[in-house]
């Protein structure tokens, strides 16, 4: 457990950058400030590898006060990821994904060893091990940040906006990548973002924090979106929460519809046998492919001829995509799958939204509300 006691850190007299900070980031766990530009994230994150000290207040790690740890004795535990990576250009993949362990004296075939091996966990087999940085992607420069960071197995990780310069498609495949990867290593990482739907995805706990480096509210992210403390919060977890709240709940096994259904490839006369209405769903071995419109089938069906704009959700998988699956489909029935892709069945919007109804709201903690907010709660 890292624990922030009323940490205050100043620049100069009048810029306070974290204001009387108390925090806990559990162990194994992840923890994500989030807040605008300027409330004091970074610094609060590099005051845990003491790259910046506190002017005053006190920060532990397994109760341990980090002032009484030589920083590069303490830094020796912590892993250290940042934008781009921060790699070193001159050196290769492999050299960069071995600095901490050369630091700390092993020998160098376990640092090659290792090296390779974390490459590889991160999803970047051997041939890019003696590549130098500039001829990697965007998100490839971060996995080997990752990777780098992961070198010397440190318990704490500090991420600062790790995934906030690729394009969204490669954001969110680095986010799934990373969550898989925390599934197996149980780090306690402290993740910074701007971004309050990477914090959402990504973290146990959140730590909205406001210009001025106060803490504004830490909780889950289904809490802070039922409960928001106040209007600060509620405008920063986004207009839209109510909606968003779905996601952390997982919905019931709906009475599903069987759909009828015909395999890509079918003829017209298939096709049009198989439907009693105006959209029918098209699968390959059970998984669906897409919808397509009887009356505009004029050869055996293609891959091309299908619309697939609409969304597909597992069964028993968060409400907001069974939602989501029903809103978007073409044909008004959202397509649910098993856990192998195949098709399970069909629901309509209006049974999510009956489960809905029937979901207990997250209760309120009592002792969550500081009193001068509680007027402000939504
Ligand atoms: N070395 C420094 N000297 C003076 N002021 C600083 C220094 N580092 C940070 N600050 C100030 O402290 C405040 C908090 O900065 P910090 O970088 O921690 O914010 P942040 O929340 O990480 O911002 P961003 O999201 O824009 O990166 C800002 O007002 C910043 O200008």
């Amino acid at each position: 457990m890292i624990r922030f006691e009323q940490v205050v850190k100043s620049f100069g007299d009048k810029n306070i950058a974290v204001d009387h900070l108390d925090l806990e980031a559990p162990t194994g766990q992840i923890t994500c400030l989030v807040g605008p530009s300027g409330c004091g994230k970074t610094t609060t994150l590099r005051m845990i590898n003491r790259m910046i000290e506190p002017t005053s207040g006190t920060i532990t790690i397994d109760d341990r006060n980090i002032a009484d740890v030589a920083a590069p004795e303490l830094r020796r535990g912590i892993g250290y990821v940042i934008q781009h990576g921060g790699l070193f250009p001159h050196q290769t993949v492999l050299e960069n994904v071995g600095t901490v362990p050369k630091l700390l004296g092993w020998d160098k075939q376990k640092i090659r060893n290792r090296s390779r091996e974390v490459l590889e966990l991160v999803g970047l087999p051997g041939d890019f091990a003696d590549r130098y940085p500039s001829q990697l992607s965007g998100g490839q420069q971060q996995r080997v940040g990752v990777a780098r960071a992961l070198a010397a197995d440190p318990p704490v990780m500090l991420m600062d906006e790790p995934f906030s310069a690729v394009d969204p498609m490669v954001r969110d495949q680095l986010q799934d990548e990373f969550l898989r990867l925390q599934d197996e290593l149980d780090k306690t990482i402290v993740f910074v973002t701007h971004d309050i739907d990477e914090a959402m995805k990504l973290g146990d706990n959140v730590a909205v924090m406001r210009v001025g480096g106060k803490l504004a509210q830490m909780a889950s992210p289904e809490y802070l979106l039922a409960h928001p403390i106040d209007d600060f919060v509620a405008d920063f977890v986004g207009r839209d929460r109510g909606y968003r709240s779905l996601s952390f709940q997982n919905s019931p096994r709906f009475p599903l519809m069987s759909e009828p259904t015909v395999e890509l490839g079918a003829t017209v006369e298939q096709a049009r046998a198989a439907t009693n209405g105006r959209w029918l769903l098209v699968v390959e071995d059970g998984k669906p492919q897409g919808w397509i419109e009887p009356a505009r089938i004029q050869s055996a069906i293609e891959p091309s001829m299908l619309h697939r704009g609409g969304t597909v959700a597992r069964s028993g998988g968060p409400l907001r995509t069974s939602l989501d699956a029903a809103l978007s489909s073409p044909s008004r029935r959202g397509i649910i799958v098993d856990d192998d892709g195949r098709l399970a069945g069909t629901v309509r919007a209006y049974e999510v939204l009956r489960a809905i109804e029937e979901t207990d709201r997250v209760e309120v903690d009592p002792d969550d509300v500081a009193p001068e907010h509680a007027n402000g709660r939504t």
